[in-house]
């Protein structure tokens, strides 16, 4: 039959390397649904509701460089803003797809279903120009290729999310073939001038440095530098400290890695390192509030910063200079300086006694963290969700080769389950595992029911704490309760006659000892294990860490006239 403008898009999807893409129907889009659907590279993947949809295609593009999520106009679009904000945060080309109405409709002045009830529907398109690196509409059949083109190299290149609009009558409509897939993924490489220029600036920061630490920040991963990385810091030898969204993207088990850097709440003493060097080297770092710990954790010394095109030092700045390039050839023009990982050999803290709880205790947060360090592998892929789960997941040791996913900078809560789902769904070889809180399982929790439609086996780690603990310990009130739900019960009622989710709930050691064992065995679809702990039972890093963020948010205006 005709090549239309879904089969366009379609093909460029797998091009790209999407093998999934989830969606959520809506008579906007169902004609470019077919469309996708015909794709023999493609697999549709239903969500519950938008949100998840979006936040599923988030996960999946942690997994896989990058996704897709189809969703109708409006009424779906909204929600599905959410996870799009979610991966412009985290550095992730998520590609937003609207169905939207007929072409004739503007011109007729109707008024549409799923609409605002005003004959202007361009409001969609201009909330997600604030909310991508590209935003396109499809006005012909005939632009199609040049738009889905631009929007998906802009979104491809800059690790950041794009919008398709496409209306519901130009899905079908024909559309010439694409050109080289090159076009659109083809990287842009370092200027060798800049690159040349920006190793010599090192160089020279560098020079008669005594105590130089390396900072590794999330964008490392986002950029893919994660080998050029270790290259460059074994050519240096010196410390290597990771931001908390950066976990995993160093290995914890080489012998350079001195630990998580957040402040008061680091671990492995990586803040006495960060702050005895006299040259940082920052790579792919983000110093928000929450990663400094309410601006209390800044390192306090001038920093030269390897962006993911950009290198900066106290007074230079070289653009378009890849980060992955620059740490690669950077590796063989660094001096070797091991000073501040010999002085880390004396400082480096014994491991602490971990305590191991009889078998009828009463289930703690710190019997929880043990029994979860013992199920990590080479295999696992831990999602810690907003909450104390992220404090809990800092403190885990990563063995070689497994991986740990956070959302750090956009945070929200819920993320985790859909995240996984779609994380999953792109790599089965691995061993998904998700400590979430009771409080955000509540938000996203519809998604456990895709888990058990296809056959995900996620072990997720409820922690029921009663509440919010982490808004408890930065500012306490009412609304930080809530309705407590029977976990065990719910995620069983989404097998109905079909499935194979299995609930467990463990209130002591021995019972959370048996449900691990017979999550690790149950691989016919997800196990929710309901870990039942005391409420004021938290780490003390998130109460720290939370009195911090409390001050920075209860700073006064400036100059109060009163
Ligand atoms: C309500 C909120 N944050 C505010 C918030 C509200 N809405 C969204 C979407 N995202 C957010 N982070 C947070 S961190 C809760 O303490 C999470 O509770 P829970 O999942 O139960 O974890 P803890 O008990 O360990 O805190
Ligand atoms: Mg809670």
């Amino acid at each position: 039959g005709k090549f239309t403008v879904g089969d366009y898009l379609a093909q460029r999807l797998a091009e790209v390397g999407i093998r999934h893409h989830f969606v959520v129907p809506g008579d906007y889009n169902l004609i470019l649904l077919d469309k996708l659907q015909a794709h023999p590279d493609l697999k549709e993947v239903g969500c519950a509701n938008e949100l998840n949809c979006s936040l599923a295609a988030e996960g999946y593009a942690r997994a896989n460089g990058v996704s897709a999520c189809v969703v109708t106009y409006s009424v779906g679009a909204l929600s599905a803003f959410n996870g799009t904000g979610s991966a412009y945060a985290e550095n992730l080309p998520l590609i937003l797809i609207s169905g939207s109405p007929n072409t004739n409709d503007p011109g007729q002045y109707h008024i549409l279903h799923h609409t605002l009830g005003h004959p202007d529907y361009t409001y969609q398109y201009e909330m997600a120009k604030k909310i991508t690196c590209c935003a396109v509409a499809i006005p012909r059949a005939i632009d199609a290729p040049r738009l889905i083109d631009r929007a998906l190299r802009a979104s491809i290149l800059s690790r950041k999310p794009c919008y398709i609009e496409i209306p519901t009558n130009l899905a079908g409509a024909t559309c010439v073939r694409p050109g080289p897939v090159s076009a659109v993924t083809d990287p842009v490489t370092s200027d060798k001038n800049a690159l040349e220029a920006a190793a010599t600036c090192a160089s020279e920061y560098l020079d008669g440095k005594l105590k130089p630490v390396i900072l590794v920040g999330p964008k490392v991963g986002r950029a893919g530098a994660e080998k050029e990385l270790i290259q460059f810091a074994e050519a240096i030898g010196c410390a290597v400290a990771l931001q908390p969204a950066a976990k995993g993207m160093f290995p914890e088990d080489h012998e350079q890695f001195v630990g998580i850097f957040w402040g008061q709440v680091s671990t492995d003493a990586a803040d006495s390192m960060v702050h005895w060097a006299d040259a940082m080297i920052c790579v792919g770092t983000v110093f928000n509030d929450y990663s400094t710990v309410g601006w209390t954790a800044l390192p306090d010394i001038p920093l030269m910063t390897v962006d993911m095109d950009h290198v900066t030092f106290p007074g230079a700045h070289f653009s378009r200079v890849r980060m992955c390039e620059f740490l690669s050839h950077l590796a063989t023009q660094v001096t070797f300086n091991e000073s501040t990982l010999i002085e880390y050999k004396r400082l480096k803290p014994d491991p602490p006694h971990v305590h191991t709880a009889a078998h009828d205790d009463a289930l703690t947060r710190k019997e929880i963290s043990r029994q979860v360090q013992e199920l990590l592998t080479d295999k696992t892929s831990l999602f810690v969700d907003t909450g104390d789960s992220w404090f809990n997941g800092i403190q885990l040791k990563l063995p070689p080769g497994a991986k740990f996913e956070i959302e750090m900078q956009w945070g929200h809560i819920g993320w985790s389950i859909p995240a996984a789902f779609g994380y999953a769904l792109r790599h089965p070889d691995r061993h998904t595992i998700v400590m979430i809180g009771d409080g955000s399982f509540q938000v996203t929790a519809q998604e456990v029911s895709q888990m058990v439609r296809y056959k995900v086996p996620i072990t997720i780690l409820l922690i029921n704490n009663r509440g919010y603990t982490i808004e408890v310990e930065i500012h306490d009130g009412s609304y930080n309760k809530i309705k407590n739900w029977d976990y065990a019960m719910l995620v069983q009622a989404f097998n109905s006659t079909d499935g194979h989710a299995k609930g467990l709930l463990a209130n002591t050691a021995g019972e959370l000892v048996d449900a691990i064992k017979t999550a690790r065995e149950h691989k016919e679809g997800p196990t929710l294990i309901e870990c039942t702990i005391d409420q004021d039972d938290c780490s003390r890093e998130l109460i720290t860490w939370g009195h911090y963020v409390a001050a920075a948010n209860a700073r006064p205006p400036r100059n109060m006239s009163v």
